[in-house]
């Protein structure tokens, strides 16, 4: 390992909401290995560049939760921590029910669920628009949007979206509610969630769960219902945040430089590379991935023993001079863009195509219904959200004329 005097406290602070910290490119050139110390007080390597992390995300043999891992926070994660025996995750038994889950992504099935997605965000942006202006995108589009989307996916009624919403929110705010609200939202959601299933199992409809209810996986094998009802929690988890704050940065760093919102404009046809491009330049992506590397392995420039906890920065890698031209610059039309902010390999986001598609959507309904749309303040000063693991800002403040 390089540079193994320095140890540095670990999330390294933002600069503002938009602009990522120096510390980056330092580390990608001198310390591309670097020793740091979690929150926890557990220590730690930051890989900074894109081939080591994208090495250590495609390695099958390296999983996030093992024992003897570093963790990241003293009082744990809360539901990330959480494990549960029905959905493995890791090993032949992870695949298969990855293999189950991907089969049902397909472009064909994205291009049949856009038209009712497009519909809920224009029904969003109605209501944004009724509410007047200033308004918050995030909270008006960015958190319901993606909620409402696994309602569908789930086959969950629109007159439940709202629990779904509560249940979500509650999950994912460590900082807002109790231990003993996170575990009644979590009682309530699966109760909630085997009732569905046995319902959809009686009349199953179109959606993924009548998918994964009605049909078998490589070995012949159906998900058991607890396994289900895990795998709802899970999909609410995995595709809920992370869009919502995805929707929030993309809309921040198109709108921070009015050029690019007005060529977007003159140009809808750009909608698709910026959205990955947006991926690609958010320098707010929160904790970066953890493996556990249980056995050596040689990186680009050094060796990290067995038995090292690795944080993957994607939102690092994504930055990489020796594989981006100008990765500081925004580029609307970068194309190819070979971006890990999914990650990559056994583990990579399940809902990629889905995530690109919502947003692909909410710049599409924006562009169209709001194209004088403008941050109400300046973007430097957008707030954070608090969360150690998943970056975003806590609201987007925009006018329109
Ligand atoms: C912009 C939005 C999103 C981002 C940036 C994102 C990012 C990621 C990343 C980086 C991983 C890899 C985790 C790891 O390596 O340990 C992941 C996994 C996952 N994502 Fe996403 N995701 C997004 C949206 C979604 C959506 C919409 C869904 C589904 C509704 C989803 C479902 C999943 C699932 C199920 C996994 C776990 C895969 C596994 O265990 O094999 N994600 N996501």
């Amino acid at each position: 390992m390089t540079d193994s005097d320095q140890l540095a406290e670990y999330p390294i602070p933002p600069v503002d909401a938009l602009e990522p910290p120096p510390e980056w490119e330092r580390l990608r050139e001198q310390c591309p290995v670097a020793h740091v110390r979690l929150p926890s007080g557990d220590q730690a390597a930051l890989l900074t560049r894109y081939d080591d992390v994208r090495q250590v995300l495609s390695d099958p043999r390296f999983t996030r939760n093992a024992e003897g891992a570093a963790r990241v926070s003293a009082e744990g994660s809360g539901i990330f921590d959480q494990r549960r025996a029905d959905v493995p995750r890791s090993g032949e038994g992870h695949q298969r029910w990855r293999r189950r889950m991907t089969k049902w992504f397909t472009a064909k099935r994205m291009a049949a669920m856009r038209p009712s997605i497009e519909a809920m965000a224009d029904q969003l942006v109605d209501e944004m628009i009724a509410h007047g202006q200033p308004a918050d995108l995030k909270a008006s589009l960015g958190f319901p949007l993606p909620v409402w989307v696994i309602c569908e996916l789930l086959g969950v009624p629109a007159s439940d979206r709202d629990r779904f919403s509560h249940w979500s929110d509650t999950f994912l705010n460590l900082s807002r509610y109790s231990a003993a609200e996170m575990d009644a939202a979590q009682s309530a959601f699966r109760a909630y969630m085997a009732g569905h299933v046995e319902a959809k199992r009686a009349n199953p409809g179109t959606d993924l769960l009548s998918d994964l209810i009605t049909g078998t996986d490589s070995a012949g094998e159906s998900l058991s219902d607890d396994a289900l009802v895990s795998t709802g929690t899970g999909l609410l988890i995995a595709g809920h945040e992370t869009t919502t704050n995805m929707i929030g940065k993309m809309m921040a760093m198109l709108l921070a430089d009015r050029d690019r919102w007005e060529r977007l404009v003159a140009d809808r046809g750009l909608v698709r590379t910026a959205v990955e491009e947006s991926l690609r330049y958010d320098a707010n992506a929160g904790f970066g991935m953890i493996r556990y590397v249980s056995e050596e392995l040689e990186l680009s420039d050094g060796v990290l023993p067995a038995g090292t906890t690795a944080i993957c920065s994607m939102a690092s890698a994504n930055r990489d001079e020796r594989i981006f031209a100008e990765p500081a610059e925004m580029d609307l039309t970068r194309s190819p863009n070979v971006h890990l902010s999914f990650g990559a390999g056994p583990h990579s986001c399940i809902g990629q195509s889905l995530a690109r598609t919502e947003l692909q959507v909410v710049l599409e309904v924006l562009l169209r219904r709001l194209p004088t749309l403008a941050l109400a303040g300046p973007a430097a000063d957008l707030p954070l959200v608090e969360g150690l693991l998943v970056g975003g800002l806590r609201e987007v403040p925009v006018v329109w004329r």
